[in-house]
């Protein structure tokens, strides 16, 4: 055995419950209000043009809420194409979402909501329904806007960045992220990471960052080029260096090869997201299950373990109604 294998076993002798070997998913369905978007990104895979999708029948949501339940579900991740801010169909949206939430809720489900930059009140209202919620960076570089997002006025940084400090003033546990491979550059990548890392220090509701690889599909507006692995993992080192400890770097697994995840893990990612049957975003890649992820990473000492959407540190931040479930859902999971 080598040295550092050597270093290695020890520090297992000393620790118990190998806890530094744990990568976390939350077992996660996601339901579509809409896939109507104003916003043209280039690379989106999801959306359609206004008016051309009919939204998701609530009928059809509250039959299927208990059986998702039974399935072992936890999350509902709510994830919506976009109605503009002042539309005057802005609030039928919105109140398609609010109620999309409630039912989960109802069905004893985490609801976890992204539907693109809201209103500091809409966010207000949201937090009484949801968890936890999230929204994207992607990259704070202007430059982007005249290029892949030229057409999505949703995606300037500041509008994004905004979002975060508000949900950091509104006490509301956050999921954000960087897409990566759009055309920036490294140096972009440590503005996006140095951006998120001073709003975590002022409001500290960051839980996760998700480091998402631009992955190609058939629906998109202008063909791209998938982020190679190699830079992935370098993305996965940045985070870590210029994030703070206590923010979790999440990985999609269904865009990453079995080394590539490795590697991602051995670089300081510790969470592989939501695993369901589809990825929305991403309709060409497949989940792999939580038992090949399992065979996947055991040999080299990596174990699975389910979370909740929302981390346990802000489980008192909640609305007192959400915060009763998140502790039966606690115990539960405890119990698996
Ligand atoms: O909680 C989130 N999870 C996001 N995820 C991860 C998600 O948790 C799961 O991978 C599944 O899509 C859940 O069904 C993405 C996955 C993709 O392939 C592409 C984009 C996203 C974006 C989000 C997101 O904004 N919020
Ligand atoms: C919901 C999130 O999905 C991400 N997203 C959208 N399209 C793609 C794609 N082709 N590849 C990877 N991620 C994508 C964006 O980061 C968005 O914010
Ligand atoms: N429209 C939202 C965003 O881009 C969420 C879904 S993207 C497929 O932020
Ligand atoms: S990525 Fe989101 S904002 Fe952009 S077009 Fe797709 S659904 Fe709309």
């Amino acid at each position: 055995m080598d040295q550092a294998g050597v270093v290695n076993s020890i520090s297992d002798l000393l620790t118990p419950n190998r806890s530094h070997r744990v990568v976390t998913y939350s077992r996660a369905y996601t339901l579509v209000p809409t896939y109507e978007c104003f916003n043209r990104c280039t690379y989106c895979n999801f959306r359609v043009d206004p008016g051309q999708s009919p939204w998701l029948s609530l009928e059809h949501v509250a039959q299927q809420l208990p059986i998702l339940r039974s399935q072992g579900v936890c999350e509902v991740l709510v994830l919506s194409g976009e109605v503009a801010p002042h539309s005057p169909r802005r609030d039928g949206w919105f109140r398609h979402i609010y109620q999309i939430c409630e039912l989960a809720l109802e069905a004893g489900l985490l609801p976890h909501t992204n539907a693109g930059p809201l209103s500091r009140d809409e966010m207000a209202q949201l937090r009484q329904v949801n968890v936890s919620m999230g929204l994207m960076v992607e990259q704070v570089t202007p430059k982007l806007l005249d290029t892949v997002h030229r057409h999505a006025p949703s995606k300037r940084p500041e509008v994004r960045l905004q979002q975060l400090t508000w949900a950091g003033e509104l006490g509301v546990p956050f999921t954000t992220g960087l897409l990566l491979g759009l055309g920036e550059s490294e140096a972009d990548w440590v503005d996006s990471l140095r951006a998120i890392a001073t709003i975590q220090t002022r409001h500290g509701h960051i839980q996760e960052v998700i480091l998402q690889p631009h992955s190609p599909g058939q629906q998109q507006l202008q063909p791209g080029m998938a982020l190679d692995e190699a830079a992935l993992v370098r993305a996965v080192h940045l985070a870590r260096e210029f994030l703070p400890p206590e923010v979790t770097i999440q990985i999609p697994p269904n865009l990453v090869s079995h080394k590539g995840l490795l590697d991602c893990l051995t670089a300081g990612a510790r969470d592989l997201g939501g695993i369901s049957p589809m990825d929305e975003v991403n309709p060409d890649y497949e989940h792999p299950t939580p038992e090949s992820l399992e065979a996947a990473i055991a040999p080299s000492s990596w174990q699975l373990q389910p979370r909740l959407p929302i981390y346990p540190q802000y489980d008192t931040w909640l609305p007192d109604p959400l915060q009763s479930l998140v502790k039966a859902w606690r115990n539960s999971l405890n119990n698996l």
